[in-house]
């Protein structure tokens, strides 16, 4: 990826996430993650190679909750689908089910200025998933958390992918919520982007919270952050 000013974000990137996999891409500052999953979502056209995404059914969420703030909770999940101009019933079931999924459910006519940071990202979590996405890309959504809510919302969001089925692309600062959260990391170097190397995470699925504890984790958190290093070399 080669930006019309001359900046090269991304170099010899090649990357697949299949159903089934929940890949995590770490890597300094400015290495060109976001620019990575923009482009996987089609918000960026890579100026060079080749994306190919065999559904149209994906879901965003960012690091901001980005909630319209005069809508409740109900009214920003329900967002996608008005705007795919479902009927109103239609999209009140879906809203329903996608709350009640990340766990809101009472919390319908509530405002965003009345959540917590936590409660947001679970609504934009809601909002996502109304599309009933096949691809689900995260771009550091739990970022701005504190550790325990953080945590927290990585079980439910194993949850989410063990039941929903999705393929997930997400992308974190944490090497421990990377390994926690992952069938595979992909590490990457300094800008441009390159892959340092690829790490497969075969823990079980659902995680037990426990397995944080474990010498296998450590172990995986220590590759990851050796492979973070060399690439920063
Ligand atoms: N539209 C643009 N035009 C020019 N350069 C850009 C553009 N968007 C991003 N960049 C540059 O591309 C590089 C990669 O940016 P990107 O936001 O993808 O990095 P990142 O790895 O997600 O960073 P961070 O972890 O800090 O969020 C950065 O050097 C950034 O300044």
């Amino acid at each position: 990826m080669r930006f019309p000013n001359g900046t090269v974000a991304l170099s010899g990137v090649d990357v697949n996430v299949r159903r089934g996999e929940f890949v995590t891409v770490v890597g300094p500052s400015g290495c060109g993650k976001s620019t990575l999953l923009r482009i996987a979502s089609g918000l960026e056209r890579a100026s060079e190679g080749t994306v190919t995404v065999n559904t149209d059914r994906i879901g965003f969420v960012f690091q901001d909750a980005t909630l319209l703030a005069w809508r409740d909770v109900q009214r920003n999940v329900e967002l996608l689908a008005e705007l795919a101009g479902e009927r109103k019933n239609k999209r009140r079931a879906k809203a329903d089910a996608a709350i009640e999924l990340v766990g809101l459910s009472g919390f319908e006519k509530h405002l965003p200025k009345q959540l917590s940071g936590g409660m947001k990202m679970r609504t934009s979590l809601a909002r996502s998933l109304t599309l009933d996405p096949e691809l689900f890309l995260f771009d550091e959504p739990f970022g701005a958390l504190d550790e325990i809510t953080r945590e927290r919302l990585n079980d439910e969001l194993i949850r989410l992918f063990v039941k929903q089925g999705f393929a997930g692309m997400f992308i974190t600062h944490s090497v421990s919520e990377a390994v926690y959260l992952s069938t595979k990391v992909v590490v990457m170097s300094g800008r441009p982007g390159r892959i340092v190397k690829t790490i497969d995470i075969p823990l079980p699925m659902p995680r037990d919270p426990d397995v944080r504890y474990t010498a296998e984790f450590a172990e995986l958190v220590g590759e990851v952050s050796h492979a973070l290093r060399e690439g920063h070399a």
